[in-house]
């Protein structure tokens, strides 16, 4: 944000800089003096253990002797391993979502007749309370629909009649109609995006009663509402592989740190979403298609390694992309040889290439994939990396036509699911604290000086 050039604030701007520099460095070399948990991991880049949980589990190590070993990824849903939950549903040809969240939510599959039952109040609720579009989307429009996303479930609060209601009854209904409202909300950001930052028209479709969640987060976003069944499943797959993914990433963890401070459940949802736009977490599936950009204007010849190899380290080394030395996509915090998500999404994204005549662009990812692994360890890096769930969502989500600003507000979508599980279990677990690790505080004593007596 700029300040009105009224004073010369720019040169005052830059001065209150130059004096935040002065005073603010932390000597690296502190984390290790006082044995400080960076990003709260551990020496070995593993986790420090913050909480238990039942509702996800992410594999991507394992340790013998006290040494870390990297293994193919398992990520696990409620005790079931999320490959023979997709397996499941995909064999029956069946949509998986709202089984998904009906599983990550109260912790067993449902029956038929439970499954139904919840399909219903979704249904039910998928449509915004009256106005809300008007007021709370169209009138303050934003140019990114995730931080329209993060405002509106922050205003939902003024819409619900008893915000504050902790029962648990009320927090499971609170956290139904805020996962059958999430995409709603995300494509009528859209649409407002759409209409005041990119001059185009303006359309708003009403989510039908009957649909599930992919299908009518593709009947909102398309002009026409035209979409194929096998479109409506591809999307239900990635938002179930989405769902969830352990506590401790980021946004749960942000979601989980709001609510044990004893806020609404509107206050820690806008917070998790905060935490997922961020490009090195959720916003990573956006950034990925900026860096795939740059790469595919930079290298003449996607076939040859050694080029795109060389391309990768100018990424690296600040000198391509956007600047941030990170190739997007790519690496983990716990995977290390695989991301099951990844593994599956890359199978998906192949098929659906080879049917839109995009192979060449399917294998210059599989080659930034390939390659990634070998730039970083030519560049002096030990640690393990594979592709994430980030590196392929885009591009299927490019095959089917969606556009990159709901990428990430897809992400949100599916893992609304997750934020309010670990909500739900923060909170109405017997015990549980305030979340509130201590910082070692380093800046050393100093006076108090009188005003008039500072140089
Ligand atoms: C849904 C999700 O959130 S999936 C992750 C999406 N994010 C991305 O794709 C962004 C690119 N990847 C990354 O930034 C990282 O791999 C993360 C954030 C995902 C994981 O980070 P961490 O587990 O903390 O890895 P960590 O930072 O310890 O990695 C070790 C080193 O490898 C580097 N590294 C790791 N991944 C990458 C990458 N993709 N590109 C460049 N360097 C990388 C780190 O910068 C770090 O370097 P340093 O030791 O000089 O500081
Ligand atoms: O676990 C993490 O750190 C990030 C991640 O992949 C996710 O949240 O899906």
């Amino acid at each position: 944000m700029q300040l009105a050039h009224t004073d010369g604030s720019m040169d005052f701007i830059k001065s209150l800089c130059g004096e935040f520099q002065k005073h603010n460095r932390i000597d690296p070399t502190y984390y290790e003096k006082w044995d400080v948990k960076r990003g709260l991991r551990n020496a070995d880049g593993t986790g420090v253990l913050a909480g238990i949980t039942q509702i996800g589990n992410v594999l991507g190590y394992y340790v013998q002797d006290g040494e870390r070993f990297p293994m193919e990824g398992k990520l696990i849903y409620r005790g079931i391993d999320l490959n023979d939950l997709v397996n499941g549903f995909m064999s029956e040809n069946r949509f998986g979502f709202e089984e998904t969240a009906y599983l990550l939510l109260f912790g067993a599959l449902p029956t038929r007749e439970q499954l139904t039952l919840f399909q219903r109040a979704l249904s039910v609720h998928q449509p915004l309370p009256p106005m809300f579009t008007e007021d709370m989307i169209l009138r303050a429009p934003s140019g990114d629909v995730m931080n329209k996303l993060a405002r509106s479930v922050l205003s939902l609060y003024s819409y619900d009649d008893a915000p504050e209601d902790r029962s648990l009854e009320s927090e499971m209904g609170k956290a139904i109609a805020l996962i059958a409202r999430l995409p709603t909300i995300a494509a009528h950001a859209y649409a407002a995006k759409r209409h005041y930052f990119d001059n185009e028209s303006l359309y708003l479709h009403r989510p039908q009663e009957g649909l599930g969640v992919a299908e009518n987060f593709l009947y909102s976003v398309r002009h026409d509402n035209q979409f194929t069944e096998e479109e409506a499943k591809l999307l239900d797959l990635c938002l179930v592989l989405h769902a969830e993914h352990g506590g401790g990433n980021n946004s749960a963890f942000a979601c989980r740190v709001l609510s044990s401070s004893g806020t609404d459940i509107y206050s820690a949802i806008a917070a998790a979403i905060g935490s997922l736009k961020g490009p090195r977490h959720g916003g990573a599936n956006k950034k990925v298609m900026e860096m795939f950009g740059y790469i595919e204007d930079g290298v003449k010849d996607w076939r040859d390694d050694d080029e795109i190899r060389s391309y990768l380290s100018r990424i690296l080394h600040k000198e391509a992309g956007d600047g941030s030395g990170l190739i997007y996509g790519m690496g983990h915090a716990i995977y290390t040889l695989s991301d099951p998500r990844a593994v599956l999404l890359k199978k998906f994204a192949k098929s659906l290439a080879a049917k839109k005549g995009m192979l060449d662009e399917f294998e210059l990812y599989e080659a930034v994939e390939r390659l990634t692994p070998e730039v970083l360890s030519a560049s002096g890096q030990r640690k393990v990396v594979c592709a994430n769930v980030d590196l392929y969502s885009g591009l299927v989500y490019k095959m089917m036509g969606i556009p990159q600003e709901l990428y990430t507000p897809l992400f949100a979508v599916a893992r609304v699911v997750g934020w309010c599980a670990h909500r739900i279990e923060e909170v109405y677990n017997p015990g549980n604290k305030i979340i509130r690790p201590a910082y070692k505080a380093v800046a050393p004593a100093r006076p108090f000086i009188p005003l008039d007596q500072r140089g």
